[in-house]
């Protein structure tokens, strides 16, 4: 197991809970008591994260909402990481930015986000291949997480599209778990982007990788059913998933309470679909 997968899995045993909280803090839907601050964003981060901490297994802000304001929005983007890693350093950091370009290019992000920021993990594309994307894979002490099956209606414009894998047609989601799976995971550290939102393809892509890690969002304002994902994506040892939520967990109007009441309707999703799975053992003997 690479440092990551091991971080997050100590993280799971510890706190018993698989909510990742994404940290999309839109500016203009902060509560006016943040917008009055210098540093609105990370004064709002600061306030979730302090009541998040204990039901939090991974946090992953999206730059989108702080790239959106330039130098200063970088800046709290960058100050709510060092905050997360003061008083919650156990959780996993996943920079959410969905990166990949050619190989020297690449060796940019990785020095600016891993290095120099020092995020945990990013999410990346793996359009542009394995070979590129080595500056990431290259890195055990990280993790990098690949869009395989996102979350949006208009996922399959693309990740259905039906190629040629092992002699066998097969869409192109499935052949990105495959490739993920058996050639770019050589040092354990690669994880899977599946959206809430596609619980058969999920069940699909457990199938072909058991044990790795799968970030899954869409789940809260996406619409994503918790039990379903659950039953699909849930791995050998009834973990094996970062379930991510933004906006129904910012914005609701306790956070705190709503992270919890993630952490609880998750757990209790695993513990039927455990139950079910030893029936089903029973059952076969
Ligand atoms: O990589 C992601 O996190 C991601 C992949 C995906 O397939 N769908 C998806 O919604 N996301 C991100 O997950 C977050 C979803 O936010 P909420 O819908 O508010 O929970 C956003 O930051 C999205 O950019």
């Amino acid at each position: 197991m690479s440092a990551i997968a091991a971080k997050y899995a100590r993280r799971v045993a510890a706190i018993k809970s698989l909510v990742c909280v994404g940290l999309d803090s839109e500016q203009s839907k902060l509560p006016a008591r943040f917008q009055k601050e210098s540093e609105p964003q990370f004064a709002f981060n600061r306030w979730i994260i302090d009541q998040t901490k204990e039901f939090a297994a991974a946090y992953k802000p999206n730059t989108a909402f702080y790239e959106s304001r330039g130098s200063e929005g970088w800046r709290e983007f960058e100050r709510t990481l060092a905050y997360i890693q003061r008083v919650c350093p156990d959780a996993v950091t996943i920079c959410d930015a969905k990166r990949a370009d050619i190989g020297n290019t690449n060796r940019g992000y990785v020095e600016g986000i891993f290095d120099r920021i020092g995020f945990d993990s990013i999410t990346l594309h793996p359009y542009l291949g394995g070979e590129a994307l080595e500056p990431f894979l290259a890195r055990e002490d990280k993790a990098a997480i690949i869009l395989c099956r996102t979350s949006n209606p208009g996922a399959s414009d693309v990740q259905d599209l039906i190629v040629t894998d092992s002699e066998k047609s097969v869409p192109l989601w499935e052949s990105v778990a495959n490739k993920v799976n058996t050639e770019w995971n050589k040092r354990g550290n690669c994880m899977l982007v599946v959206g809430a939102t596609y619980p058969e393809e999920m069940r699909r892509i457990r199938a072909i990788a058991p044990e790795m890690t799968f970030l899954v969002p869409g789940i809260g304002a996406q619409g994503g059913d918790v039990k379903a994902v659950i039953e699909a994506g849930l791995d050998a040892n009834g973990a094996g998933l970062m379930i991510s939520a933004s906006r129904s967990i910012l914005f609701a109007p306790e956070p705190g309470v709503a992270a919890r009441a993630l952490r609880d309707e998750i757990n209790a999703a695993i513990a039927e679909a455990m139950a079910q799975r030893e029936g089903a053992t029973d059952a076969a003997r």
